[in-house]
């Protein structure tokens, strides 16, 4: 997938404006805090069911809230926030995502701040592993449904400038009964330098009570 353009100008983000495929690219950002969670969506479920949990099942998708609540503290739960959307804009986690549901790929234009800092003048390794983290777990969500990250390896070959914009190209290799793999690498956006590769195993939680989460992630996207 061929990016050709990106401005900072909408809603202050990094924005591909044109890319090679425009009719089978998707615009998706569930990251942008005033779309995420959508309101006739997710608000206020939660992804684990405690009492599953406790029996050491997972992944029956139910309101938070509701029923038993002491592995989650309601209030606590009601401030919950997107870990990549905690910080001011332009300080921490400034990115889009294109999918390409043809391909199964996701590209995802990163642009962090400076309180992403690691070693001075770098991106501290954890913030990019966080960007890789969703990236291939959104891959693996619009692919595979409701998942959780079961391995994620990362090569670090080059250090990140900080404040640098990079692209995450990941790919959805294989889907293995309940097991998705999903391999990305991080470059910069002339496409000359290698920063970091990954592969990465997710696997579905409940796939008999899964419900539509790719469409909803994908109502999360603004009007085009
Ligand atoms: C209401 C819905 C709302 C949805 C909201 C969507 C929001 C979208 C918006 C924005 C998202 C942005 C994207 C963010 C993405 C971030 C994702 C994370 O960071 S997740 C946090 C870190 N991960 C954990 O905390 C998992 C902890 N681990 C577990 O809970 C379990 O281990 C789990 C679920 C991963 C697997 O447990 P089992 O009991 O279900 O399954 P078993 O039987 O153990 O494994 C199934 C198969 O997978 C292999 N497997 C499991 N773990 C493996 C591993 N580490 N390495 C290799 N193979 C492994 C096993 O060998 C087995 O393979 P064989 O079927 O036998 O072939």
């Amino acid at each position: 997938m061929q990016i050709d353009y990106y401005s900072n100008t909408q809603d202050g983000h990094p924005h591909v404006v044109k890319d090679g495929h425009p009719h089978v690219v998707k615009d998706c950002r569930p990251h942008v805090s005033t779309r995420w969670p959508p309101r006739d969506g997710l608000q206020g479920k939660a992804v684990v069911d405690e009492q599953a949990y406790r029996e050491g099942k997972l992944g029956t998708a139910r309101p938070a809230g509701e029923g038993t609540s002491e592995l989650i503290n309601k209030e606590k739960l009601s401030q919950g926030r997107l870990f990549t959307r905690s910080f001011e804009d332009g300080l921490g986690f400034e990115y889009v995502m294109f999918y390409n549901d043809a391909e199964k790929r996701i590209v995802c234009v990163f642009q962090g701040g400076p309180h992403l800092q690691g070693m001075p003048g770098f991106f501290h390794g954890g913030a990019i592993a966080t960007m890789i983290d969703a990236t291939v777990g959104m891959n693996a969500i619009v692919s595979g449904g409701i998942v959780m990250t079961a391995n994620l390896n990362i090569n670090f070959k080059r250090p990140i400038p900080l404040c640098s914009i990079v692209l995450i190209n990941s790919q959805l290799d294989k889907i293995e009964g309940r097991k998705l793999l999903v391999s990305c690498n991080v470059q910069s956006v002339d496409e000359k330098i290698l920063y970091t590769e990954a592969t990465s195993l997710f696997v579905k939680l409940n796939p008999e009570k899964e419900f539509d989460i790719k469409e909803l992630v994908l109502k999360s996207a603004p009007p085009a």
